[in-house]
């Protein structure tokens, strides 16, 4: 007898060995990030998934809270081949239901060649394939979420205040904890916003850069982003990263579109279109852009399958990446894309605001 179900949208039951109790559904979704894991399950862009990590030790150096993204765990569910002690004492501590001793091979194949599917985990004594099923049945897709900004979104606005490089209003749509490290290492004040604020609200931070950060779900649902970048465009420069990149583009007359399965590890290799220069890059996303629109050039790509990397628009001053500059966890090559960002604050044109 098991004490765990998780039932896929493909019609199978899977058993496993239960680590936390509970009962839980979300998209199912794998990560081949083999380090990394409080960083990925402190990651807001797993809200309402569920995380299955293909490497097969997931623990084995501890849990420390230095290295979370956020302050709390977002995947709905964490699935491995074996947890430690020590992280299933977090996901415990924290409520998120927990399974181990399943064929996660197999799970990884299964979503790679039928994409990411809704599940649904029944975990404990108690557990029954029949609740785990009911579970899969009341999922929703992960584009029906359409207020999850504001399940991952700071209610009032944050100030971080770092030095004079530049005043940045960072929408926050979910933001990680190193997006904000990296701009203030760099001596920049960040003024972190709801995911909903309104023109008038970046207005009076009077900011000298308008960032939109990464985030859960379908771009599509960040209307508001969208509305700020279509507001500020031209007169601020605008960056934005992952979730970020998305809502820029279909801002600027571009589109969204979802993945199979998309891409989530550490090892995404992206080639600079221009320098031919090859990064290793940090991901975490299931929708991706389609087309860029008229106003933004694709300046970078992934190797393995073409889809847009970087976007730019030169005379605008937009830049934005698909992956994650900010790393952690992964690579640190592509870390200067904060410096370009910031450089565009010191080549802007237009009239500098007062302190
Ligand atoms: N990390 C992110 O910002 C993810 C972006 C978006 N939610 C996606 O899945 O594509």
């Amino acid at each position: 007898m098991s004490d765990a179900y998780l039932a896929l949208e493909d019609g199978r039951v899977v058993e496993a060995r239960g680590r936390v109790p509970g009962r839980t559904r979300g998209e199912l979704v794998f990560t081949t990030a083999y380090t990394g894991y409080e960083e990925s399950l402190t990651d807001p862009s797993y809200e309402e998934q569920v995380l299955t990590f293909s490497y097969p030790l997931i623990g084995n150096y501890g849990v420390r809270e230095e290295r979370f993204e956020s302050d709390r765990i977002h995947p709905r569910a964490a699935i491995a081949r074996e947890f430690t002690e020590d992280i299933v004492e977090w996901l415990d501590e924290e409520g998120i239901p927990a399974i181990d001793h399943l064929d996660t091979r197999d799970l990884v194949t299964s979503i790679r060649e039928e994409g990411a599917m809704k599940c649904g985990l029944a975990v404990g004594p108690d557990a029954t394939p029949e609740a785990a099923k009911e579970e899969l049945d009341a999922c929703k897709g992960m584009s029906e979420h359409t207020d999850i900004g504001a399940q991952v979104s700071v209610d009032e606005p944050v100030v971080y205040e770092g030095g004079s490089t530049a005043t940045v209003a960072l929408i926050d749509c979910g933001a990680k904890g190193s997006i904000i490290d990296s701009l203030l290492e760099r001596d920049a004040t960040v003024h972190v916003l709801p995911y909903d604020a309104t023109p008038e609200d970046v207005a009076a931070v009077d900011p000298d850069l308008l960032f939109i950060s990464n985030g859960p779900g379908d771009p599509e649902n960040f209307e508001a982003a969208e509305a700020l970048v279509d507001a500020y465009v031209g007169d601020l420069p605008v960056a934005g990263i992952c979730l970020g990149q998305q809502v820029v583009a279909n801002a600027l007359g571009g589109s969204t579109e979802k993945m199979a399965f998309g891409h989530r590890g550490v090892n995404q290799p992206v080639r600079d279109l221009d320098s031919g220069r090859v990064v290793m890059t940090t991901q975490n996303h299931g929708y991706t852009v389609g087309e860029p629109g008229d106003q933004l050039n694709v300046t970078q790509v992934n190797v393995n399958d073409g889809t847009a990397e970087g976007l730019e628009n030169e005379e605008l001053n937009v830049i934005t990446r698909q992956y994650h500059p900010e790393a952690n966890p992964g690579p640190h090559d592509s870390l200067d894309f904060f410096d370009d960002v910031l450089d565009l604050v010191s080549t802007d044109t237009t009239v500098a605001t007062s302190d």
